[in-house]
């Protein structure tokens, strides 16, 4: 799709590519990224008013390392390269980057404002010093043609280069972080004043983009929906019912692995408040004898996905086939599952809907908030009108309770775990704590410990609990209880829940931890 009031971000495999995409769309600006393999496809297709090239894992210096295609640097639009995007543009163009003698900037730094520039107009003068982020081990020694230094570090004097002519830019840091205070308000700058955008993009608009390309996609073909109640597949069916109407029929999956009453609960909702076709399918056996057995996390998750598309592919036969199956596939789904440059950066899990999705499919995908991360699909799923309910809901992940049980999976264990985290749910909305927090849940252990109950011995289940608060699962901090809070709940799980003799808190954050414990 055409889309001459956008940004390009062209990822060369940064951890933080996702957070540019998110500093110009809170300028109020469309973006996309696209891996640099295919940015000149993507280019052709949108024609944006400018291009970021982001950061990433590789060096300039080695070759067969990653290049950005030249007929970005012969389109006309302004450019903004960060970090790797800056040392490739700096190669491409005629300067020289080297390894950094030094071994490089990590963290805090200080740049020193030289000149005046268009990229920090009206948020930088001269001569100031500004807090910026570092990461960088390699380093420009010798800028191209045409471009100007226009601030310095201590370990890069090419901290900020320009050729205002061209408007192309440069900076080693990385404006999209938190730690570099300044950063979004550069972003913005480049995005409204560099590349003349006035920043007056809206989840409205992207709604109506987005419905315009579901039926071009799609067309008059059948599509079918895998809708679990959580609030992305909701808003995708929402979004896409609006596009093609009774071309679409929803599939609630019941895998024997969701929580409890989940089932009747989501099914209930949706036809409650929308009229929309809804197929329930109860496959707990073929889940759970398929899991039999099955103990490492990424094997698990393997055959999870590949479950989830044989019922897919099986329901769509009945309905006299489909020749699409539509997801709520979200950004942070796409960047842990894959490494887009196929390079150094690694997979951290495959989530069920992207990584853990088998080679070969029968139907294609309809996905239409690949590109968003939860926080902007709540917003466009009240810009649908979507009732709290869904909104509001801590996310579920698609293998269910499956990851929550390190090691075998078995019905017996499924149920123990219901039990706890229901009784632990009950409680979070009891004391009004529930949209405080993102997520929520309790873990199984594979541990058993012993206590004494009623002077016996019990040799039982641990039990972790899990709590944290997030904007958009990317980054996560545990959430802390007030005062007597987890103590009640750890002695009321341990009278009411049989299996389980124990219950601990888990403390770790996201990084180093993830949010799930598999
Ligand atoms: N039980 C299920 N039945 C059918 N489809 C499912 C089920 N669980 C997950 N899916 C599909 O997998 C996608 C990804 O799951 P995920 O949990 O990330 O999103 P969600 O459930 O829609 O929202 P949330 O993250 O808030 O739980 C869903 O959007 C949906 O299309
Ligand atoms: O639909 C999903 N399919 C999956 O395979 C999957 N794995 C993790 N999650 C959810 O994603 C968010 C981040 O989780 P992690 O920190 O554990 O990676 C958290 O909200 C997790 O619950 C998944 N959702
Ligand atoms: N953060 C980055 O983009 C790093 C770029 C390059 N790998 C370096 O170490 O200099
Ligand atoms: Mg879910």
């Amino acid at each position: 799709m055409q889309h001459p009031e956008s940004i390009l971000i062209v990822d060369f495999g940064s951890q933080v590519t996702q957070l540019i995409a998110r500093r110009v769309r809170e300028a109020g600006v469309y973006s996309e990224v696209a891996p640099f393999q295919s940015a000149a496809e993507a280019f052709e297709r949108m024609r944006p008013a400018g291009v970021i090239l982001s950061g990433g894992p590789a060096s300039v210096t080695l070759e067969n390392s990653p290049r950005a295609p030249q007929m970005l640097f012969d389109a006309g639009v302004p450019i903004l390269g960060i970090c790797y995007g800056q040392q490739v543009m700096s190669a491409q163009l005629g300067g020289n980057v080297v390894i950094s003698g030094d071994g490089g900037e990590f963290g805090k730094a200080f740049v020193e404002v030289k000149q005046p520039c268009a990229l920090f107009d009206g948020v930088w003068e001269q001569g100031e010093r500004h807090q910026v982020w570092m990461s960088h081990g390699d380093k420009v020694d010798a800028i191209p043609p045409g471009f100007e230094p226009v601030a310095v570090s201590e370990g890069a004097p090419f901290a900020i280069v320009a050729d205002e002519a061209r408007r192309f830019y440069g900076v080693q840091f990385h404006p999209e972080v938190y730690h570099t205070p300044d950063g979004a308000k550069l972003i913005a700058n480049f995005a409204r004043n560099v590349c003349g955008l006035t920043g007056d993009w809206t989840m409205a608009e992207f709604r109506s983009a987005k419905i315009a390309e579901i039926r071009e996609q799609v067309g008059s073909a059948r599509v079918i929906c895998g809708l679990s109640g959580g609030v992305d597949s909701a808003v995708a069916a929402v979004l896409i019912h609006e596009a093609i109407g009774d071309q679409l029929t929803c599939v609630f999956v019941d895998h024997g692995l969701l929580r409890a009453g989940e089932a009747e609960q989501v099914v209930g909702m949706f036809r409650g408040a929308y009229n929309i076709p809804l197929v329930h399918v109860d496959a707990e056996e073929q889940f759970l004898s398929g899991l039999a057995g099955v103990t490492d996390p990424e094997a698990k998750r393997k055959f999870i996905g590949r479950t989830f598309i044989d019922v897919f592919d099986a329901e769509a036969k009945k309905i006299g086939g489909a020749e699409f199956l539509a997801q709520g596939t979200l950004y942070p789904d796409v960047i842990e599952s894959v490494s887009f440059t196929g390079g150094p950066s690694v997979t951290i899990k495959s989530h069920h809907n992207v990584g853990g999705l088998p080679e070969r499919m029968n139907m294609k995908l309809v996905e239409p908030l690949r590109e968003l991360f939860k926080d902007e699909v709540r917003e466009l799923g009240r810009e649908l009108g979507l009732p709290d309910i869904f909104v509001g809901r801590h996310p579920f992940p698609g293998p269910g309770l499956a990851i929550r049980i390190p090691g075998e999976v078995t019905k017996e264990r499924c149920d123990i775990l219901r039990k706890a985290d229901a009784i632990y749910l009950e409680e979070i909305r009891n004391a009004g704590l529930y949209d405080a927090i993102w997520q929520a849940f309790a873990v199984l252990l594979p541990v058993r410990t012993v206590g004494v109950m009623g002077d016996g011995r019990t040799y039982d289940s641990v039990l972790a609990l899990r709590a944290v608060t997030s904007v958009d699962g990317m980054t996560a901090e545990v959430f802390g209880f007030p005062g007597d809070f987890l103590p009640r709940v750890a002695t009321r799980i341990v009278n009411e829940v049989r299996g389980v003799n124990r219950v601990v808190y888990d403390y770790t954050s996201k990084p180093p931890g993830t949010i799930e414990w598999e």
